[in-house]
């Protein structure tokens, strides 16, 4: 973060290594307003401008790993924000892992730090020129203090491998991804893996965030999800991410903004079943309301600190399942594994050009999640899905027993 005096001479190494803690300190201690996380949100975006130290301190340092559909538009508005906030972010240079690929005989690294432009997963769209595309993921997050997660859940646990051992001291994390890790009758967000496994806390953003429109600056909102007593790492993520044309609000709750981005894929397939199956809107607003009710059910019943609120006034809730059943490749490729009777994998090759479906792994993982718990009879939309998807259930049974 950079001075408001910058006569102010630079601080000892041993007073560097603390400031962080005691700019979080102080800023529990005196909260521009602390009535509601949203008062907050709105007090840091009205003191943006405005000089919030006298003491220099290091900035921070974003990389954002992974470079797929959503996480080529996200770069692009993290690229934007480190320069308008460049007196919180390092703002010359933003690394973007980039899992190599080749694209007609060219490095897609190379295309995007050529061209700025990811051709494969955000086409037509820059991203800005401090945006720089690298293979290595381990050098990606090199000094890096502000870690983006975002990439399609399979292709973490690989990620982490590789990134421990690599992350500078006073990073926190934030997660994009959606999903769940499921072991037997264990289940964790995926902050938490990041979390658990780097040592540093993790907050989560979802939302009603169809990624191409985000990147066309359509109007859209989103939630930020920050860990308790960590209001500080919220407003940074805000900062990171918010624009005019994408507002972020922020609530205390990982868990609750991470369940209903997962669940909500889950809810998704089940729309886009019964669009194959012609059932008209009526069906697909009966799959949304049961939808949101076995994810509120879920989040309440297997996690404690889940938010109510979280499932009808964050955009991370109702919102997210609503345009994902509208408008999702989740909802997309159901639709057609019913019309066209091919499988799920084929349809993710023909259909999205490299991007990942999550909606089918999450009902897999649920279900498994929930058949250890002897729970699968409480959640009768999501077991359906599963058995549709993975199962070879009949698609016109999806409405059965609902
Ligand atoms: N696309 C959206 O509209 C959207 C919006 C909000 C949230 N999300 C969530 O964000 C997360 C990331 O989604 P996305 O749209 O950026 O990704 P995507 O679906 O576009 O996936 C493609 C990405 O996976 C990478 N990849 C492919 N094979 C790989 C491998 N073997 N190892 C590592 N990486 C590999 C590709 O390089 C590319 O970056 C997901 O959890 C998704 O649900 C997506
Ligand atoms: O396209 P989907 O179905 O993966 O959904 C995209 C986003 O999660 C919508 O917020």
């Amino acid at each position: 973060m950079s001075s408001s005096s910058s006569s102010t001479a630079a601080p000892s190494p041993a007073i560097q290594s603390i400031l962080p803690r005691l700019a979080a300190v102080r800023a529990h201690l005196a909260p521009p307003n602390p009535t509601t996380a949203r008062n907050l949100a709105s007090a840091a975006l009205t003191s943006s401008t405005k000089p919030t130290s006298t003491i220099n301190m290091a900035k921070d340092k974003v990389a954002i790993i992974g470079s797929g559909n959503w996480g080529s538009a996200i770069a692009r508005i993290a690229g934007q924000n480190v320069v308008k906030h460049s007196d919180v972010f390092e703002s010359s240079r933003v690394p973007l892992w980039v899992f190599e690929e080749m694209i007609d005989g060219k490095k897609l690294t190379d295309i995007i730090n050529t061209t700025h432009i990811n051709v494969k997963y955000l086409p037509d769209i820059p991203l800005s020129d401090n945006v720089v595309a690298i293979p290595d993921i381990a050098k990606a997050v090199e000094g890096a203090t502000a870690l983006v997660f975002v990439m399609p859940h399979q292709f973490l646990a690989k990620a982490l491998d590789a990134i421990e051992g690599h992350v500078a001291p006073g990073a926190k994390a934030i997660s994009l991804i959606k999903g769940v890790d499921v072991h037997g009758s264990d289940i964790h967000i995926f902050a938490d893996v990041i979390e658990k496994r780097l040592g540093i806390s993790c907050s989560a953003l979802s939302g009603a965030n169809i990624a191409s429109e985000v990147a066309l600056e359509r109007f859209s909102e989103t939630t930020v999800g920050y860990r308790k007593d960590k209001e500080d790492e919220g407003l940074l993520w805000q900062k990171l991410f918010e624009t005019p044309k994408f507002r972020v609000q922020l609530i205390e709750d990982v868990d609750g903004v991470s369940l209903c981005g997962a669940l909500k894929n889950v809810v998704a397939v089940a729309a886009g079943l019964s669009d194959g199956l012609g059932y008209g809107n009526n069906t697909k607003s009966a799959i949304m309301r049961i939808g949101l009710l076995e994810t509120k059910n879920f989040c309440l019943e297997f996690f404690n600190d889940v938010k109510p609120e979280t499932f009808l006034q964050e955009s991370a809730g109702v919102a997210d399942l609503i345009t994902s059943c509208l408008g999702g490749r989740n909802r997309k490729t159901a639709e057609a594994f019913v019309t066209t009777g091919k499988p799920f994998d084929v349809l993710e090759r023909e259909m999205l050009g490299g991007q990942k479906l999550q909606g089918i792994h999450t009902a897999m993982d649920v279900h498994n999640f929930l058949k250890a718990r002897n729970r699968l009879g409480a959640y009768p939309l999501f077991d359906k899905v599963y058995h549709i998807c993975w199962d070879g259930l009949a698609a016109d049974t999806l409405t059965d027993g609902l």
